[in-house]
């Protein structure tokens, strides 16, 4: 790994990640709201981004100067993987300016049956992007390292069929993967409050990247109204 990639990968240990993402037909979706969110996000001490699509991340890297963890989305009709999920977003994301490529990293069919080892062979010979492996189990894991990804990542956790389907962050999941790897581990997914951020950080994590209980207002808000409706649904009855 290039010093220029440690130092990013340093100024991340210990810290807290931001993931700040809308979808089409969303009412904050644009890449300008995103790079505000960023903005406020690293206002708020978040030491780097986590961002889909070419465009938002590079208008989070332009605007923040924070290290940017890219993604792009993408569905194919021939695989679920949905996490930059071919060559081709790999490496638009790569031009878009991130520090890191992030790829579903997990065992199932890739579109157009493209092969991990492929993308990753390409990636290492155009750019010098690290790349993040977002697994689901401590296998993965341990595979991803082997064929040379830079960070693993439990983001996909409870969103394969074959993964526990905790409410919370799969905990379990982090320490095992920090006992078994020796490249960094980052806690990802449905981590909601700061104490379980800290949890993922004492049981070996890397850093911590939150998105949802952040940056996404629409289901903060719904969980305030689920809650109070229950409530009062409770103190009714
Ligand atoms: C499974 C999947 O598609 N995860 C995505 C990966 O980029 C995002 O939708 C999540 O928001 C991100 O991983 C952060 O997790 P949480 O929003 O739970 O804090």
């Amino acid at each position: 790994m290039s010093v220029h990639n440690m130092d990013i990968l340093s100024s991340l240990k210990g810290g807290l990640v931001v993931s700040c993402q809308a979808y089409p037909g969303e009412i904050l979706f644009g890449a300008d709201v995103m790079a505000r969110m960023a903005l406020t996000a690293k206002a708020g001490g978040a030491v780097g981004i986590r961002a889909n699509t070419p465009e938002d991340v590079a208008e989070i890297k332009s605007r923040t100067g924070l290290p940017v963890i890219g993604i792009w989305k993408a569905s194919y009709s021939d695989s679920s993987v949905y996490i930059t999920p071919t060559l081709k977003e790999a490496e638009a994301i790569a031009q878009a300016g991130a520090d890191i490529v992030a790829l579903d990293a997990t065992n199932r069919e890739r579109p157009g049956q493209e092969r991990l080892t492929d993308i990753i062979r390409v990636l290492r010979s155009k750019y010098e992007v690290m790349l993040m492996a977002d697994v689901s189990t401590v296998q993965e894991g341990i595979e991803a390292e082997r064929m040379g990804f830079d960070i693993v990542s439990t983001t996909l956790s409870g969103y394969t069929p074959y993964s526990p389907n905790h409410a919370g962050p799969d905990m379990e999941l982090v320490g095992e993967l920090v006992k078994a790897l020796s490249i960094p581990v980052f806690a990802e997914g449905r981590i909601q409050t700061p104490e379980e951020a800290s949890e993922c950080l004492h049981r070996g994590a890397y850093t911590v990247v939150v998105g949802s209980a952040i940056t996404r207002p629409e289901l903060i808000t719904r969980k305030f109204v689920e809650g109070i409706r229950q409530s009062a649904v409770s103190q009714s009855g």
